[in-house]
């Protein structure tokens, strides 16, 4: 079966309660292909979270932006995967290369979480993606290879999670991964799932690209045949954000 376009807006720590309701009316107004054609998830912060699934439009979905490796308790500011579900939320993105960078989350420890997470009922946005040090290097493909080990060892059904190809040197730079240079990544991520996780989870699993994704580039992007759709960032608080869900059609035309 064909992947179904995919296409993720993370706000990230931004926005004010004002804000949130206004980036939500104009998802509300947006006119997009149908949800047979694009799965479309937003992910605000914790706080907004329950505002946000009340008030959007029901063909969107939200996703939390993180939640704790294991089951909830003495863990002072953590959010526990099973609040998200008891709230609604179906969605998680775990592994973001802030949170990698940032809080030093390892490898290990996304995996974990990811298999937590599954295990509770949650779909995962599951983030991997090369520093600009790294790509310089060579090694880009051994570095998502690894997250993508650590993460697959952990998982035992796909069906729930969307790999997201995130370089970290385009993300919020402006400076995005050429076509080309996604397209490459992409394949390869798809040939390591076919010989590490079998020929049907490479084929079904949707490999989403984050890094400067924005109305003008998102076509040329999403006609690449490994790009199964986005992550977004900044773009996703404005309306373009429209015009990268609309990107769906290339494939569907394609
Ligand atoms: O990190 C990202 C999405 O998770 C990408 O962010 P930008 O689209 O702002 O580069």
């Amino acid at each position: 079966m064909g992947r179904k376009f995919f296409v993720g807006g993370n706000w990230k720590c931004n926005g004010t309660g004002e804000e949130v309701k206004k980036i939500v009316s104009m998802l509300n107004e947006g006119e997009v292909p149908s949800d047979d054609v694009v799965e479309v998830v937003v992910s605000p912060p914790f706080v907004f979270l329950p505002v946000v699934k009340s008030l959007l439009r029901s063909d969107f979905h939200v996703a939390a932006q993180n939640c704790w490796v294991r089951k909830g308790g003495a863990f002072t500011g953590e959010v526990s995967a099973e609040m998200l579900v008891n709230l609604g939320i179906p969605w998680v993105i775990l592994g973001h290369s802030e949170r990698r960078a940032l809080l030093n989350e390892s490898n290990e420890f996304v995996g974990d979480k990811v298999a937590y997470a599954l295990s509770q009922g949650l779909k995962v946005i599951a983030c991997v993606g090369e520093t600009l040090e790294q790509r310089e290097s060579g090694s880009t493909m051994a570095v998502v290879a690894a997250q993508t080990k650590a993460i697959a060892e952990q998982v035992s059904n796909w069906a729930n999670v969307v790999l997201a190809y995130e370089p970290v040197w385009a993300i919020g730079t402006g400076k995005v991964a050429t076509p080309a240079q996604a397209q490459e990544v992409h394949c390869e991520l798809r040939k390591w799932l076919q010989g590490n996780a079998g020929a049907e989870v490479a084929a079904t699993t949707r490999i989403i690209y984050g890094g400067s994704v924005n109305g003008a580039n998102c076509k040329e992007l999403a006609a690449k045949p490994d790009v199964d759709g986005f992550l977004v960032g900044g773009a996703s608080l404005k309306p373009e954000f429209i015009d990268i869900i609309k990107s769906a059609t290339v494939k569907k035309s394609a």
